[in-house]
């Protein structure tokens, strides 16, 4: 009788064998197709803390009922980066498990209501638009519009539109790409100032030294976090994420990379938590422009960079103000891993 666990009987047994795929090609999607996502998850104050201690968010509203008071919650509510983190990671099984690259995210946006550990996780996405890659003929470009949802009051949790590199079925021809333009000369200001604390007022007050000197608010923060395997393959998988780019080392050998890199929302995450580390965060608004620039992988190590942009009296609270941030993780090398706009209610000195 035939042995199918010999080696070499298994070997022909494999190569016989047809695969039963997962995922999606770029082909499988059209404009205006609207995909419910079947897992789901319930968000618990356990994957909150674990994400939140991973990535150095410390914010104590999060973590302690008294200063969850304080800022009004009924009790430490799930952190926004997880949320976001966790609707992403739920959708990846249908959008992007194929593989290709998580390129960026605009318009993320929570509502003023926190979201408290129990909620249910429903997501739901619309393909909004699918383009050819003119540099990759084996990959198009697709974006999605992404609502996470409160399945019991159908209120939209978190929403955004994501844009991901997608391996197609068959190469096309493409034009190859516009040709790299000679890059101008870099023109930072001068001078950069730093606020002097972490309250509305220094960032008012930095701003509006910056603009009399002619320079930007802009600083770095101290803290950084070297990835494991903690911060590359458990976190991830803890929001559902399946993508074999953070936790089949075999798989992505022959990729770009060569091997597992961590999860856009983890590399940014991180960078924030750096930053809310230098300020008094009340609320998080929301986040535009969010572009992943090239790789992080274990043994790599996240830093961030701050530059303040804008500062107005017109927060969701009298005890806050809000500010608009731009925000750079970085690498090691000094090589910006990631950047997007962030504004945030930002409480006031005098409270
Ligand atoms: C959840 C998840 C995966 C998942 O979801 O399952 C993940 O977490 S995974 C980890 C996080 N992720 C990364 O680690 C990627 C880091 N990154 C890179 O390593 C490089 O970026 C690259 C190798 C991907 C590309 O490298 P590159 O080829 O040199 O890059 P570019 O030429 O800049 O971009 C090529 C084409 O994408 C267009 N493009 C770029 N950005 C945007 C954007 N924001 N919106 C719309 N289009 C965009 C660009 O316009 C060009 O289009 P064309 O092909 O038509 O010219």
């Amino acid at each position: 009788m035939t042995d199918w666990t010999d080696p070499d009987t298994f070997a022909q047994a494999l190569e016989q064998a047809e695969t039963r795929e997962k995922g999606n090609y770029f082909e499988n999607f059209e404009e205006g197709d609207l995909i419910e996502h079947d897992p789901g998850l319930t968000l618990t104050r356990w994957g909150n803390e674990q994400w939140m201690g991973q990535t150095l968010n410390h914010d104590p509203a999060y973590w302690r009922t008294d200063a969850a008071e304080a800022r009004d919650f009924d009790e430490p509510p799930i952190h926004p980066d997880y949320l976001t983190a966790a609707t992403l990671g739920i959708t990846v099984e249908d959008l992007s498990e194929k593989g290709g690259y998580f390129l960026g995210r605009t318009d993320v946006r929570f509502p003023e209501a926190p979201v408290y550990a129990g909620t249910e996780l429903h997501v739901e996405s619309e393909v909004v638009d699918t383009a050819t890659s003119s540099s990759r003929p084996e990959y198009g470009i697709v974006s999605w519009r992404t609502r996470g949802k409160d399945p019991e009051t159908g209120d939209v949790l978190c929403s955004y539109e994501r844009t991901n590199m997608i391996p197609r079925r068959e190469p096309v021809a493409t034009d190859g790409g516009a040709t790299a333009e000679e890059d101008d000369e870099p023109t930072l200001p001068e001078t950069f100032v730093t606020p002097e604390g972490g309250y509305f007022e220094d960032f008012v007050d930095a701003l509006e030294r910056a603009d009399a000197e002619n320079a930007a608010v802009a600083y770095r923060h101290e803290r950084g976090r070297t990835q494991d395997d903690v911060t590359v393959a458990s976190l991830p998988l803890a929001t559902l994420n399946t993508a074999k780019q953070h936790h089949n080392v075999d798989e992505m050998a022959d990729s770009p990379s060569g091997s597992i890199v961590t999860y856009g929302d983890v590399t940014r995450s991180t960078a924030l938590g750096h930053a809310r580390s230098d300020e008094q965060t009340w609320r998080e608004v929301g986040f535009d422009d969010e572009s992943f620039h090239t790789f992080v992988a274990v043994g790599d190590t996240v830093y961030a960079f701050t530059r303040v942009l804008q500062a107005a009296d017109d927060a969701s609270s009298d005890e806050a103000g809000t500010v608009r941030f731009q925000h750079i993780a970085f690498n090691q090398d000094d090589e910006p891993v990631y950047s997007g706009t962030r504004t945030a209610e930002i409480q006031k000195r005098s409270n």
